[in-house]
């Protein structure tokens, strides 16, 4: 298993072309020449605009993977042969679609499968799959935010923190994944009477320190890369003192906040320990396939 440690975006082509092994569908070398691998995508139109960019493209192309667009209206059986599917669509009818789909074409690999991601299309379930991960005192500390669940009534939200024992500052993240912008909102709350303001279904979660620096960590197969990226700064005394209302935060940690070059404190800076990236990634692999 390798890992990353760095982190552009945007994997420059010769790199890339380079270092086969960071494309998850990359065949062998030997059979690369002769090889031909269909991957029929079923994205959004955003995701299309944001994944599928020329430079991935001619690399794939280079490497004899060829991306199909599934139309979502007609028969898929109609559409292939596909070697593999790669979807991130979460209506129900595509999703049985799928399922019916692998059950009848085992031999294709669904990107990932529905009933296998389900529950990360909900941050309740999504934090709790963490949570079971028990990673806490196996590498450091490795902790989950405590949090609140709030279907409908904003007015009795101040109520619900208050018997929860939530600390404020709280952040609030819509309840539903559903990749649109609305689902990577995130808001900041400092006190209690901003609460009611707003807008379930959503999860309160604590603020948690943590030097305004966010790891993220990407999982392909047997790949793992890191990046490192900008995130909501400290909550210090001034801030608790002065700031009301709430505060919103779209894409707080997206590819733009990159913070590969920045210089940071070498304690916050540093990355997490490989052990911990290899249990997660392990982890991740035997609970999402
Ligand atoms: N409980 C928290 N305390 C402090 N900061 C947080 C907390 N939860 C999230 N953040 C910050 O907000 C950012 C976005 O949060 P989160 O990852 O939940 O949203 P997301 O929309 O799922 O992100 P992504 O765009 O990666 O899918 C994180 O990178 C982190 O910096
Ligand atoms: O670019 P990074 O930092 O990897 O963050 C991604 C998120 O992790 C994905 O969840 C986003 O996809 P969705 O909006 O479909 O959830 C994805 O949205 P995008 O495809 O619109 O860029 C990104 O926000």
């Amino acid at each position: 298993m390798r890992v990353h440690e760095e982190v552009s975006d945007e994997m420059e082509e010769e790199e890339a072309a380079d270092a086969p092994d960071q494309l998850a569908f990359s065949p062998p070398p030997a059979a690369a020449a002769v090889q031909r691998l269909v991957v029929g995508y079923a994205l959004t139109k955003k995701k299309v605009k944001s994944f599928l960019q020329p430079k991935l493209l001619a690399l794939a192309r280079k490497k004899g993977i060829h991306f199909v667009s599934i139309d979502e209206t007609r028969p898929l059986p109609e559409q292939g042969p596909f070697d593999i599917i790669l979807h991130k669509l979460t209506n129900k009818e595509w999703q049985q679609v799928l399922e019916d789909y692998r059950e009848e074409h085992p031999e294709v690999t669904v990107l990932d499968p529905p009933n296998a991601i389900q529950h990360l299309h909900n941050r309740q379930s999504m934090l709790q799959e963490v949570a079971d991960l028990s990673l806490s005192n196996v590498y450091g500390e490795v902790c989950t935010p405590r949090q609140l669940v709030i279907m409908k009534d904003p007015l009795s939200i101040p109520d619900a923190v208050a018997n929860a024992g939530l600390t404020l500052p709280l952040v609030a993240k819509p309840l539903v994944v559903d990749g649109t912008s609305k689902s990577h909102e995130l808001s900041l709350a400092y006190v209690e009477t901003s609460l009611s303001m707003l807008d379930p279904p959503l999860v309160l979660q604590e603020f948690v320190n943590h030097g305004g620096i966010v790891f993220k960590v990407y999982v392909v197969g047997e790949t793992i890369r890191v990046v490192r990226r900008f995130s909501l700064p400290d909550v210090n005394i001034y801030d608790l003192e002065n700031n009301d209302g709430i505060f919103r935060f779209p894409r707080v940690s997206c590819a733009t906040n990159n913070a590969e070059d920045a210089e940071i404190d070498p304690c916050i800076a540093e990355l997490p320990p490989r052990p911990l990236l290899e249990k997660l990634g392990r982890e991740l692999r035997r609970r999402l396939v």
